[in-house]
């Protein structure tokens, strides 16, 4: 396998009726690296996601992810390949207590079937016992161990994404997407977040982020791909994005669409 190309997109064209999201994108993703994807509204970030996280079918153009082609394959196989994902609304069970929701996580690795969980088998049960420790472990590595028995409607918005993120991780990825990670999270609580996802790859795990807080994009990603109207403009270092002619047309742009 190619690690310079363990994600790899090619010339994906996705449109919805007449309006063209996604034209002929491309870039590739090197094995444990965090990438960032921006682009102003509108520009086809969450269309790109949803085709790499198998929600969208592109008309044309393929996504390979470990070198297998996995364009058609549904969400649950690709978990089964190593990619887990979060959603840009929080997806968490409020009733359910930390742990728990982490667990639910779990359950897209093991798998007793439907009458081992009627029986609640003594294989179940052990089973359950390995799923728990698991998700604490989980808990810890994120520093939310401390809340494992509270109600996730008990924790703040910050906290109730990292958790989000615990039960993708507990799915045991090599790749973890991630939607927005900081969207509405108050400002006292983005650095800690960005803290979770470095200690996340530094473990290994790679990282696709879409998000449109700039100085969280600038900070945390190795690389950037900037989409405008659903092509690729950019893609490099912050660095190089930061300064690029076409990337600042295209937020200027947009700004002066809001004045
Ligand atoms: N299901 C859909 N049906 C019709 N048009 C859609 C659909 N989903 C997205 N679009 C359109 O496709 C284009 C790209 O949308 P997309 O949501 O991917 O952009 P985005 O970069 O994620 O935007 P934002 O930052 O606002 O979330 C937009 O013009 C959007 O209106």
């Amino acid at each position: 396998m190619d690690d310079a190309r363990y994600l790899s997109v090619a010339g994906v064209h996705v449109n919805f009726g007449g309006l063209v999201a996604l034209s002929d994108l491309s870039f590739d993703m090197r094995r444990g690296q965090i990438k960032g994807l921006i682009g102003p509204n509108g520009a086809g970030k969450s269309t790109l996601f949803n085709v790499i996280a198998g929600l969208l079918r592109p008309a044309r153009g393929g996504v390979t992810f470990r070198g297998q082609a996995i364009e058609g394959l549904p969400p649950h196989r690709r978990i089964g390949l190593g990619m887990a994902r979060t959603f840009q609304n929080l997806q968490i069970f409020k009733d359910l207590s930390v742990l728990e929701n982490v667990m639910v996580g779990c359950h897209s690795r093991f798998g007793s079937g439907i009458l081992a969980a009627v029986l609640r088998t003594r294989s179940q049960r052990q089973e359950e016992e390995r799923i728990r420790a698991i998700a604490m472990q989980r808990l810890e590595q994120l520093g939310l161990q401390h809340k494992a028995t509270a109600r996730a409607s008990e924790l703040s918005f910050g906290e109730a994404k990292i958790l989000e993120i615990a039960r993708a991780l507990a799915a045991d990825p090599t790749l973890l997407l991630l939607d927005e990670p900081v969207a509405g999270v108050p400002h006292a609580e983005v650095r800690h977040v960005m803290e979770v996802i470095r200690e996340i790859n530094r473990s290994g795990v790679g990282i696709l982020l879409v998000e449109h807080n700039m100085g969280f994009v600038m900070n945390l990603c190795d690389d950037i791909v900037v989409l405008n109207y659903g092509r690729k403009i950019a893609d490099g270092s912050a660095q190089s994005v930061r300064h690029d002619p076409q990337v600042l047309q295209a937020y200027l742009g947009e700004d002066a669409g809001h004045a």
